[in-house]
């Protein structure tokens, strides 16, 4: 799914409404069906709800009358409470003039705000994408009164303060909504850690908006879903046999961290590569032939860690990182597969301590061939970048690294944001908080190797599948152990259904 900006989503609008031919009231009364719908799905109408709808000048205020008059007609208690202001949208003033006269509509004065139950339910529908400063004065104060009110809060499209696709300042007044319901497309705001507490949990509800002028946006952000993967994981072929899926090397491990290795092996074997050939020290021997007995063991020569670097020329990708530590003699084999790879044909996964190692060595920064992939979590991105004000400068920061050195990153979190060398950046959609333990990116380690060996995949393919496969597999075996129950095993264990939902 593409994710449009404020000013793209307002084109998307006014194309919608001249590719149908249709009045933008009629759009918004989709917008509000389709809330309306979704709202009182949730809310029965048994037991009485206080509903109060709070509604601004512009079509995010129009959205929340036309939400009011569907409330009202489907026999909820609604009160609508107007913010006053020099001019009104439009859509605004058709959907005030609707609204039947049976409902109490009152506009907010200073001082005097009406008193919200926590047990009410209140729809946000101050502003929405249009934005255009942070607020203040009665809108602040409403906001303010609003968050101390403890009701629950449905915000329609963005909770009411926060920007559509760029941060506001900290001590500015937010919505801070319980559900945030967007129309069609998820918005970048939904997606930062920033902003979860006022976004709260959120949705996109179809609204038929023109899918041609979607189709020729060009955007700066994807959401990715299973349709997005759709026909970028191909079947097995008949006639396949472990060639065909590349023979891998992972150099991992080192004393007291070869479980890193096992993870990340098995999950490499799981991910469907043909070969694994695993680079470990001697310590690591006899603990990977007998946890991982499908993988090679190269043994190094040092017996605590790897020093150095083998022959490349069987492998189609190399993974390093994993339990490696961060030893010089490491370092110096990080710095010649760097050196070497590009000529070699191979592919590089780069993760963990590789990438501190690269963070405390920048210029090997430059020597990274073309379409290596990176996977850091926000404090090693730090160490390869700076530090980052805020979640939208990190995600400019990692639109730069990739442009600059050609290389994929994957930026771990809630939403793992992939950056390419293109420019455009991904955002994943699966996993849970269960997968922040130890061990998880061992495993996206491994599958991101198996899937750069694959030859059927684009580096960008492969590293998509990868970090989403390995959400859902991690969301399968939640379904199993919980949450808290979760180790990175068990994510392993579910690789496979994970990948073979993707088969297209
Ligand atoms: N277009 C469509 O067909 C559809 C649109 N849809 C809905 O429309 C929403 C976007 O509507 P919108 O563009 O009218 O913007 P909205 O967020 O209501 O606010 C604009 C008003 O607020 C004002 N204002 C801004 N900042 C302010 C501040 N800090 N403090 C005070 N005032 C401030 C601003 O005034 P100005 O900036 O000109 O001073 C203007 O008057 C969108 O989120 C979705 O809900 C859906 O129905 C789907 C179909
Ligand atoms: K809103």
């Amino acid at each position: 799914m593409k994710i449009l900006s404020a000013d793209q989503t307002r084109a998307a609008d006014q194309a919608t409404i001249k590719a149908e031919g249709i009045r933008s009231d009629e759009l918004m009364e989709r917008a509000a069906s389709a809330f309306s719908d979704w709202l009182m799905d949730r809310l029965s109408l048994l037991t009485p709800h206080e509903v109060h709808i709070f509604c601004g000048p512009g079509n995010n205020g129009g959205d929340g009358l036309a939400v009011a008059r569907h409330l009202h007609l489907a026999g909820y208690a609604v009160q609508v409470w107007l913010l006053p202001a020099d001019k009104y949208s439009p859509d605004f003033t058709v959907n005030r003039q609707r609204l039947p006269t049976e409902v109490l509509c009152t506009h907010l004065k200073p001082k005097k705000l009406p008193s919200v139950s926590p047990k009410a339910t209140v729809v946000d529908a101050l502003f929405g994408t249009g934005l255009s400063r942070p607020l203040a004065g009665l809108a602040a104060e409403v906001v303010e009164h609003l968050n101390d009110s403890k009701a629950t809060i449905y915000a329609i499209d963005l909770p009411s303060g926060l920007f559509t696709d760029a941060p506001q300042p900290s001590e500015s007044a937010v919505v801070q909504a319980q559900y945030t319901v967007g129309f069609e497309l998820p918005k970048l705001a939904y997606l930062l850690p920033q902003n979860a507490r006022f976004v709260g949990e959120w949705e996109v509800l179809p609204i038929g908006l023109n899918t041609e002028f979607i189709h020729n946006t060009d955007v700066d952000n994807h959401f990715v879903n299973t349709a997005f993967l759709t026909g970028r994981y191909p079947k097995r072929p008949k006639f396949a046999h472990k060639g065909t899926f590349g023979h891998a090397l992972l150099l991992a491990g080192s004393y007291g961290k070869v479980g890193a290795a096992v993870l990340a092996a098995r999950a490499c074997l799981h991910g469907g590569v043909g070969l694994l050939t695993v680079r470990t020290p001697a310590v690591g021997y006899t603990i990977l032939q007998t946890a991982v007995p499908e993988a090679m063991a190269l043994t190094d020569p040092a017996t605590d860690f790897v020093t150095e670097l083998p022959d490349l020329k069987p492998y189609a990708a190399a993974g390093i990182g994993p339990g490696l530590g961060q030893e010089e003699s490491t370092a110096n084999v990080l710095c010649q597969l760097l050196r070497k790879a590009a000529e070699a044909s191979l592919a590089l996964v780069i993760d963990a301590d590789a990438l501190n190692i690269l963070g405390t060595h920048r210029e090997l920064l430059d020597d990274l061939p073309p379409n290596a992939l990176l996977t850091p979590h926000p404090k090693e991105f730090e160490r390869l970048t700076e530090p980052a004000h805020d979640d939208y400068h990190r995600l400019e920061l990692l639109r730069d690294f990739c442009a600059r050195h050609r290389c994929y990153c994957v930026l771990k979190g809630a939403y793992t944001a992939l950056g390419t060398p293109e420019g455009p950046l991904y955002f994943n959609s699966t996993g849970n908080p269960g997968m922040g333990t130890g061990g998880s990116g061992d495993v996206l380690t491994g599958l991101l190797l198996a899937l750069r060996a694959d030859q059927r995949l684009s580096p960008l393919d492969a590293a998509l599948l990868g970090i989403f496969a390995h959400g859902r597999a991690g969301d399968l075996a939640a379904q199993q152990t919980g949450e808290a129950g979760l180790i990175a095993g068990d994510i392993v264990r579910f690789i496979g259904p994970a990948l073979a939902e993707l088969v297209s």
